[in-house]
Order: structure tokens, then sequence, then C-alpha cells
């Protein structure tokens, strides 16, 4: 990693405090993405709608107060490598004495993250020697620098490159699964098939777990969920010749992947162990993943080193990473077992199974976001020409309730709040309580708007202007008035707030929202039964023009 991208990325939390939108768009650049202009704004644009909200209090809480709550995934990693750092403020340079009590934080911080031992320690070794050993960059601060060295040694303990599915030459490629019970194998299943799908191949799954016959059925519920065919012949069949019949019945369809369930066990078994073998042997696998549960910690590396010494596995699917706050897992598997994590599973649908990749989980523990996952996410759920028509709207300050419900639409399919901002540099600290907060007032705003008229979603100036229309959707959603003067206000708070980013990126001036703010703080204290209370219900004229797009700045 070039320095400058160093440079990029330390600041980035900074600057998300300030502005996520615009550090996620800052990140991408100065990172030299090629993200494409029409992505960037629907980044911005979904950022936007996160700042807008007023579900996160602690974005918009005052100058100068920090963020004091920790992060979901990695959390504890993250505020353990955060110490780390500050013990260097205001050094010059880094010397092997003052970096032996960050270094000390750091191994401490990987301990209680549940790293292996072995790996701890060549870990601390390599980033002591490679700390000293550097020299300081013009305008790098040496915490940066620390940054950089334990970000770019993290990316190569989880190895370095992501680690692609291999695909066979001819004939159907066949993805052998294994692990204990209760990992996700079943579950992981019906994910890497939904996956290839959208890669445009074909795919059969195999049930070959016949001892909890429930695993059959559910595995033919997920097979119908994403559309693809389950091949099984109940529980009477040895699991070898079922997933050679399988096998057959593929080949003859043309079918461009084979998924094979296995049984689970408890714990690892000599039972296991040679069905295993006997069902790879009798479909010579392309690739035999071996699929464990993050929650296990560095237990979940030694599983992995087991099954390779014992069956032979080509990689590790790591599922159950949303619920991990310690990280042990990711970061042991490889240095542990020479065996690559290949994809993550981050929650229970369909679509949360992703490739692992070590450079942006690194970004994540070092809370620096995962911008390029945020951006991946968003191109698959927003069309070019929705991203296209969308920014139109925010320019001509026609930003509408289905835009904003599109955009809410949006957002839940690109997973859990949690997840999303997970990936959103600095933005890591937000606690599960303000995102299921988020997520309750979100539901609390669609309930309002699914009951206004067309027209009136079309234009929420007429719901501005018209009390009794304020009425009606108050009366007919079970919200009050004054909760539907306030979804009003925000849709245009939040055009305000998306047409003054886009001039500050166009480099136009921007509108001043804060007049728009100060006259919303004041209506809400404003007594009623004033002349404009009484015509404008709870908005005032001023707020209206500003909502019209600002016709009087
Ligand atoms: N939160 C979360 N839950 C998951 C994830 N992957 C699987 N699960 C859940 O874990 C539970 C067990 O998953 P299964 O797929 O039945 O596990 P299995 O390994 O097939 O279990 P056996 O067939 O008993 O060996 C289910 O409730 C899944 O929804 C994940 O990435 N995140």
């Amino acid at each position: 990693m070039e320095a400058t991208s160093t440079l990029a990325l330390s600041s980035a939390p900074a600057a998300a405090r300030r502005s996520p939108a615009k550090a996620v768009v800052a990140s991408c650049h100065l990172r030299n993405f090629s993200v494409p202009a029409f992505h960037l704004r629907t980044v911005r644009g979904l950022a936007s709608r996160a700042l807008s909200s007023p579900s996160f209090p602690g974005w918009r809480r005052k100058k100068g107060s920090g963020l004091v709550v920790r992060a979901e995934m990695f959390g504890q990693l993250t505020t353990g490598l955060e110490s780390a750092w500050n013990k260097l403020r205001g050094a010059d340079k880094l010397t092997k004495d003052n970096i032996a009590e960050p270094m000390r934080d750091i191994r401490r911080a990987l301990l209680e993250a549940d790293v292996s031992l072995p790996v701890v320690r060549s870990f601390i070794e390599s980033v002591t020697e490679k700390a000293v050993g550097t020299d300081v960059l013009q305008g790098v601060q040496p915490e940066q620098q620390l940054v950089k060295v334990v970000n770019d040694e993290l990316v190569q303990l989880m190895g370095g490159e992501v680690s692609d599915l291999v695909f066979a030459k001819s004939g159907p490629t066949v993805i052998l699964l294994a692990g204990l019970q209760g990992v996700g194998k079943t579950t992981v299943c019906a994910k890497l098939a939904f996956y290839l799908k959208k890669m445009g191949k074909s795919c059969m799954l195999i049930a070959a777990d016949v001892y909890r016959p429930a695993a059959i059925d559910q595995l033919t519920i997920l097979g119908k969920q994403v559309g693809v065919p389950v091949y099984s012949e109940g529980i009477e069949e040895k699991p070898s010749r079922i997933a050679k019949s399988g096998l057959k019945e593929a080949k003859s369809k043309k079918t461009d992947v084979v998924i094979v369930d296995t049984a689970g066990r408890l714990q690892v078994d000599k039972a296991m162990m040679s069905e295993l073998k006997e069902v790879k042997r009798a479909v010579n696998p392309t690739e035999v993943l071996l699929v464990v549960d993050a929650m296990t910690g560095q237990e979940a590396a030694s599983l992995v080193s087991t099954f390779n010494a014992q069956i032979g596995i080509t990689g590790a699917i790591l599922t159950k990473l949303d619920g991990d706050s310690r990280g042990g897992a990711a970061l042991s598997i490889k240095e542990v077992s020479r065996k690559p994590i290949k994809f993550v599973g981050r929650g229970e649908r369909m679509e949360d199974l992703e490739p692992f990749y070590p450079d942006r989980m690194a970004q994540r523990i070092l809370g620096m976001g995962d911008v390029l996952s945020f951006v991946e996410k968003a191109q698959e759920v927003m069309h070019q020409e929705d991203a296209e028509e969308l920014q139109k709207k925010i320019l001509s300050a026609k930003f509408n309730f289905n835009d904003f419900l599109k955009q809410t639409q949006a957002i839940a399919q690109m997973g859990s709040f949690s997840r999303i901002i997970g990936m959103i540099p600095g933005m890591n600290k937000v606690t599960p309580a303000q995102i299921r907060e988020a997520e309750k007032n979100l539901k609390f705003m669609e309930s309002m708007i699914n009951v206004m008229t067309i027209e009136e979603r079309e234009r929420p100036e007429i719901l501005a202007e018209s009390r009794e229309r304020r009425r009606r959707v108050a009366k007919d959603s079970g919200k009050t008035e004054q909760q539907v003067g306030q979804l009003i206000v925000q849709l245009f708070q939040m055009r305000a707030r998306m047409q003054k980013m886009m001039g500050a990126m166009q480099g136009k001036d921007s509108p001043d929202i804060e007049g728009l703010m100060d006259s919303i703080k004041a209506e809400d204290q404003a007594a009623a039964g004033t002349g404009k209370r009484r015509k404008y219900g709870n908005l005032r004229r001023r707020d209206l023009d500003a909502m019209r797009g600002f016709r009087r700045r």
C-alpha cells in the first residue's frame, strides 16, 4: 500500500466523523479505486440518507464530542488496537523503546480476540521488526506508520490475496462441504448456490446428510428458495452412493456446479472422517470446504488443520461472522492451517455469503470500514438508471417519498443496518442499540408513507401545504399530526443536505440548511394557535420555501 493510501485510510475515520458520506467518497477517490462516478453518487446518496436520519444520534452530536460506543463486529479488537495508536501520539518517529508499550497493547488485543498464541507471537515479532526498520515518511505520523505496518501484516496473516473458488476444466465442478453440527453447512450449501447462480452458473445440491432427516427437508426448502434443484434419496442409502448418483444426474443435465451437503457430528470422530473420505473418493471434488463457526475462535483454526490432515481440504468457509466480536478465527485460520478462508457468512439470509477479502477485513479490524464491499452492495441493489434518475432528482430538488422508499428498500436489500454501518469508515462505533433504533425509525416512517396517495408521495409540497392531508395521513397510519409534519420536514431536510453535498462535490455554493434547522427547532417550540401555525399546521412559510428548492436563497 502506498503512503498516500495510508494517509487516506488514516484520515478517513476523522473525516467520517464530520461527514461519513464525504469520507466514503474521499476514501474511494484517494485510494484510487476505479469506482464509476454514478456509483459514488449512489453511495453518497445512501450515506446521506443515513446522515439525515434522526436515528443516528452519534452522527449528529455536538462538535468536538467523541463517539464513545463500541463496534459490533471485531469491536473489541478494534478498540484494543486504538489504544495502541494513542500511546504513540506526540512521538516523532518509531523506535524500539516507544513501540514497546503499543506492541504490548496489540498483543493483548489479539489474545483477547482469541487469536492463537503462536500466531500472536510471530505477528508481534514481524510488526516490531518492520515498524522499527521503516523510515517515517514525510507528513506521516508515527502512529499512522504503525497502523500501516499492522494493516499490511494483518492482510498477510489472513492470506494476502483473495482465494477464489476453483472450477473444473470440464464437467461439473464438485464442491464438497464438511463441518461439525450446527455450524451452518446446510445454509451455506444454499447460499453458495445462490452466489454461483448470480455468477451465471447452474447448480445442483445433493443431500448426503442421512443422519438428520430434517437436514434433507431443510436443504429442499432452501433449494426451492434460491431456485436450485436438490438431489436426494432419503436416508436409507449410503452418502457416497447418493453423492455419486447425484453427480451422474448433474452430468446428464450439464449442470455447472454440484454442492454436496454432508452430515455433521458434535465433534470430530472416526466414523465422520471415514464417511467423508468415502464421499470424496466417490465424487472426486474440485473443492473440499470445511465450514467453521467464527464464534468458536481459534478452535475453528485447529479444526481446519485436523480436517486437512485427515481428509485433505482446499479451504474454509467461516460462518456467523456477524455475531463474532472478537475475530480470532478469521485471524488464525490461514496461519495455523495453511488453508485459505474462501467465503464468510455474515447473516442468515441467502445473500449473506461473500468471498473473503483479507485486505478489506484488515481495514474493518482497524476501524476503517470496508468501502469496497459497501460500494459493491450498493451496485448490486441499485441499477444504473435508478442511480442516475436519483441524481437528477437530487439536483433538481425533486427527491420525493417514492425515492425515499426506494432507497430504504435498497438499504434493506443490502443487508442488515449493522453490516452496512460497519462498512462505512468511522461508523463502526455505532452501537447495536442505535442501529435497532434506526431500523425501528425507518419502519415508523414507512408506515406513514404507505398511506399517502401517489400524488402526495410524488409532490410532498401538497402535504406541506394542506393540514387536511396531513391529518388524514396521521389518522390512517395511526400516528400523530406532528409526527407526519416531522416526516415531511425531514424529507425536505434530506433534499437540502443532498443538494448541499452535491454542490460541495461540484464546487458550487451550497444552500444553507442551518436556517431550516433553526426554523424546525423553533417550530417544535412554537406555541400552538399562532397565525402561521394555523395556516401551515406545524410547518412555517420559511420551511416551505426552503422545501421548494430554496427559491428565496
Ligand atoms: N447469524 C448467522 N447465522 C447463521 C449463519 N450461517 C448459518 N446460520 C444459522 O445457523 C443455524 C445452523 O445452520 P445449519 O445450516 O442448519 O447448520 P448445519 O451445519 O447444516 O447443521 P447440521 O446439519 O446439524 O450439521 C441456522 O439457524 C442458520 O440460520 C451466519 O453466517 N450468521
